[in-house]
This record gives structure tokens, sequence and C-alpha cells, in this order.
């Protein structure tokens, strides 16, 4: 018997997926410690979660029998994916589920917030009537400034025009006719904090966004702005956005999400001008009967036909194939990923230029993985070998194959083009040894870089002592140098180093790099 524990609540309807599947037998325990779902995972094939279990790698560590866990919902970020992976477990997520529903919620906050709802419903159940103490803003004719138009910010964004709102958005990864088609004007993100009288953020929670609205970002903004955060917590500062709803710079906030949940922020959430709900985003009967159903269905279809379906970490590619593509695939995700960190612009094209013996094979699924690679570090945590393509055309990303037979100095070849709101990049990658991924062109430098780690690229012109100088700046941050690879274009006395570091870089080295004599630019890189 094959048997699947549901450890967060979920709808009866997808509960019901499993018990009408003969074969499989499901549990459903949603109360537990972490030392108790660590023991109760290990006896079970498949596991569903929401965003309450945390599936850190130590309870992973028992679930030896564990082959799938079900993501009923968006956000993968409480799954350690990369040790479920390692595990071989698949990770299916259910994408768009719930983009409505979440985007109904952000609404439903901006108008509560302006209109000081909770409050006046709070003072009313006290028995009182305080007709004055709530005046509220109109949000006709406002300026809504939404950070990450994705799935749930279009959605937020067609909602609010429909009130007669003035509709910006930032979103650096986003073309400008993609913007066009849904009738929004893309800003930078200061125009939005000078602007905008709403400021609903919609981005997916990284190393870029964390803490992006901060004391700066509210020093910028309007006075009496109202903020709303209905994505992830820690995108907003909880401390600084205190410090401005305290100070009146920022008049409400609305917030749906926590640094830490359940939120131990007392301070904050009971301010007077904040309006809160515990993580209800996606919190519905229609999102979750559709989550619930669809991540039973694509579990039972993966437990008993192997078919994976939004699997957030394997490849939709027959079980030959892969054995054939697999360190191709690596490849192609490796050079999507170093290049998405190295461009700038929104992107409007992606050439893909297959040369040598790759051509023997059908390259849409290293198509694919490439595009993972290319939109993972964009999107973060939704972006998968299915729906990859699916978010390129939807971001109205022009994706172009093309095949050389021209001879080249490598086995194989892959080649990418990057057009982009500010320009054209190109990088390109190759196998060694068969298996091993390297990036041996960036723009106009032939290198020999490992895309693995933590990489530091930096800039320089080619003058003396600069890389002693790198190098000792390096080593006193006790830091230590894996691997360090040199390339330069003499006749424009330009020349570039990728290192390779055990540890990541911080953000003080980092700035004494880049004030170090003829450094032109520096950037770390994650892969
Ligand atoms: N509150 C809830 O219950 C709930 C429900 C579902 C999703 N979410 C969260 O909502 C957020 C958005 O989800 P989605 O499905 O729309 O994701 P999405 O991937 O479709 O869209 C995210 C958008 O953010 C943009 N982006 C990435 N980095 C950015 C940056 N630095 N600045 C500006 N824009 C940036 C991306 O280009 C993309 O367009 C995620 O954080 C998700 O986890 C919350
Ligand atoms: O990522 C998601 O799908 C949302 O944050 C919803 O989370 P929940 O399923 O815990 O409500």
């Amino acid at each position: 018997m094959i048997r699947v524990l549901v450890s967060d609540s979920m709808a009866s309807e997808g509960i019901e997926v499993f018990r009408k599947t003969p074969g499989i037998e499901v549990d459903v325990i949603t109360k537990h410690t972490p030392e108790e779902l660590k023991e109760l995972v290990a006896s079970y094939d498949g596991l569903v979660v929401r965003s309450a279990s945390k599936i850190t790698k130590e309870i992973l560590d028992s679930a030896d029998k564990l082959t799938v866990i079900g993501r009923a919902g968006a956000g993968v970020d409480n799954i350690d994916v990369e040790a479920a992976s390692k595990k071989g477990i698949v990770v299916m997520n259910t994408p768009g589920g719930n983009t409505v529903t979440t985007g109904e919620h952000a609404i439903a906050m901006m108008l509560s917030l302006a209109r000081k709802i909770p409050q006046a419903t709070a003072s009313m159940k006290a028995g009182k009537w305080e007709k004055s103490r709530f005046m509220g803003n109109e949000y006709c004719n406002k300026t809504l400034g939404i950070i990450g138009i994705g799935r749930i910010g279009s959605v937020v964004a067609d909602r609010a025009k429909g009130l007669k709102m003035n509709v910006i958005a930032y979103d650096p990864f986003i073309s400008q006719e993609a913007a066009e088609k849904m009738g929004i004007t893309l800003a930078s993100l200061d125009e939005i904090y000078g602007s905008a009288d709403f400021i609903s953020v919609h981005t997916p929670k990284n190393k870029e966004t964390t803490g992006m609205i901060n004391a700066a970002a509210f020093a910028k903004m309007k006075k009496g702005v109202f903020v709303i955060n209905c994505a992830r917590g820690g995108i907003v500062n909880e401390k600084d956005l205190y410090d401005a709803l305290v100070s009146g710079q920022v008049a409400g906030a609305a917030l749906d999400v926590f640094e830490e949940e359940p939120t131990k922020n007392i301070d904050l959430i009971s301010l007077d001008n904040v309006i809160c709900t515990p993580h209800l985003g996606a919190s519905t009967d229609e999102a979750q009967t559709t989550v619930a159903v669809a991540i039973a269905e694509q579990m039972v279809d993966y437990l008993l036909k192997g078919e994976i379906r939004y699997a957030v970490n394997f490849p939709a590619v027959s079980a030959d194939l892969m054995a054939a593509i697999t360190p191709y695939l690596a490849l192609a995700e490796k050079l999507g990923k170093f290049q998405a960190q190295i461009v700038s612009g929104g992107i409007e094209e992606i050439n893909i230029e297959y040369s040598g013996e790759i051509l023997k094979y059908d390259v849409a699924p290293i198509t694919i993985a490439l595009l993972k690679g290319l939109l993972t570090p964009i999107l973060n945590e939704n972006v998968n070998y299915i729906n990859a393509p699916v978010i390129a055309k939807e971001r109205g990303i022009n994706v172009k194959e093309s095949r050389s037979s021209a001879e080249g100095d490598y086995r194989s070849m892959i080649t990418l083009t990057l057009k982009t709101s500010e320009g054209e990049s190109i990088t390109a990658g190759a196998l060694f040894g068969r298996r091993d991924p390297r990036i041996v062109r960036i723009n106009q430098f032939t290198v020999d870089v490992i895309p693995e780690g933590h990489l530091l690229m930096l800039y320089n012109h080619d003058k003396p002592g600069v890389i002693g100088n790198i190098g000792t700046a390096i080593g006193s941050a006790n830091i230590n140098i894996a691997r360090m690879h040199w390339s330069r274009l003499q006749a424009e006395q330009k020349a570039m180093v990728v290192f390779s570091t055990d540890t990541p870089v911080d953000a003080q080295l980092l700035k004494k790099l880049k004030e170090t004599p003829n450094v032109i630019s520096v950037q770390e890189l994650d892969m």
C-alpha cells in the first residue's frame, strides 16, 4: 500500500482524491512538532504540505521512503528543495491555483486599509459609535505602485484599474511590450516611491527582495503612503515599517505575511494604523479546493504512474532521453542562471545556438533547462521544467533556437545571446570531459569558469598590481579563493577575472573591492 501523509490543513476534496484511489492510503495529521514530523515522514511515500510544515533537511534525513512532496499552493520556500532533490524526492506544487484569490486579498486589504474597516468594526463591537475617528481615503484616481508584476501583481493591477486607480509597476524582469499588453506603465522604484499613494508588494522573497522595502525606501515614499504586503514576510523590513508608521511617514500598512509566522511582532500589529491577516492570501474555498484537488491528482499520477507534472526539481522527459541529455541539461541550466545574474534590463529575446554533438538530440528539453536556469533567479520559487517556456512566453520573451554546423573548439557548445532593454549580452558554455559544465565565453572574453558555488566576477583596467590588491583584500577578509580565471582584451587594455570562493563575499568586502584602484566593476554570483 502506498501511504500519503497530509501534514497541514487541506480541503476535503483533495483528501477525497487520495481516499478514492485504490492502492493509496491517506492520513491527515496536522498537529505535530518538528521532531514528531521527522518521525512521521519516515513511514510515508508521499507528503502533502501547505506553508505551515517546515520540511527541513533534518526532517528529510529520516524520509527514506518518501518519493514526492506536494505543495498545495505556490510557495515552496518552506521546503528544502535542494535536500529533497539530493534524496531523489520530487517536489511539486500548484502554480497559479491561488493567484486570483491572493490578488483579491491584496485588493481587499488595500480597500480595508484606506477606509479603516477593521478598526471601525472593532470599535463598534466594543459598543462605540466613533464616526469622526475613522475618516478614510478615496482610492479613485490615486496611484497604486505595484512592485513585482507577475501572476498576482497583474491580477491586482487589473482589479485596481477597475477601481479607476492609476497603476504603475516596477519589475526589472518584464519587458515594456509585455507590460503594455497588460495596460500597465512600467516605472522605476524611485518613480514608484515618489508618486504612489498605495504600494503593494508582489515579488518572490529572495536575496534581492529581502528587506528591499526598508528605512531608505520609506524615506523616498510620499508622506502618508499606504503599504500592502501579501507576498512574503521580510520583503518589507518590519522594524523600519514600525518606525515609519509611528512617525506618520507611512499612513497605514496591511500585512498578510510576516518575518516569522506565527508572528511575535505584537508591537507592529498592535499599531492603530496596521491591519493584518494570518497569511490568509490563498484562503478561499475556491482556491483551496483547486490547489488541494490539483496536488492530489498530480501526486496520484506520480505515485501510481510515474508521471511528473509541475515538479520544481525534475525535468519532464523520457527516461532514455534523460539519460543521454542529463549533462547538457545541467550545462544549459547553469548557463542560464549565470547569464541571468550578469545581465541588466528587461529580457526581450533569447537566442540559443547549439553546435556539435549536442545536435544528435532533441534540444527542446535543453532549451527548457536553460530557460529554467535563466528565470529562476528572477522568479525564484515557481519556475520548473514544465512552466519555464510558458512563463517566458507570458513575459513577452521571444525564444529562438538555432543550430550551427560550424566546427568549433569544443565537442558541443551552447551560445546564449540575450537581448534586453539595455543591450545585448553573450555567454557560451561547453562540457569538459563529457559531464563537467564550463562557461567558456562572457561577451568578448574567452574564459574557463566552473559555474559552481560562490563566484566573484570583476572587470578591471589591465594595469599591474590589480590582481595582487584584490587577492590581498579577499585574503584579509579570511575568504579562501578556490579557483581563479583571468582573461583580457589586450587591445582595449581591459581584463576580467572570475574568482570562486569557498564562502560568500560580504557587502563590506564588495565595497572595498569596488574601490580598489583600476577596478571597473565587481559582481557576486550565486551558482
Ligand atoms: N499571501 C499568500 O497567501 C500568497 C499566496 C500566493 C503567493 N504568494 C506570494 O506572492 C508573491 C508573488 O507570487 P506570484 O505567483 O505572483 O509570483 P510570480 O513569480 O508570478 O511573480 C513575481 C514577480 O516578481 C518579479 N520580481 C522578481 N524580483 C523582483 C525585484 N527584485 N523587483 C521587482 N520585481 C521582481 C518577477 O519578475 C515576477 O514578475 C510570492 O512571494 C509568493 O510566494 C503569497
Ligand atoms: O505560497 C502560497 O501558495 C501561499 O503563500 C499560500 O500559503 P498557504 O497554503 O499556507 O495558505
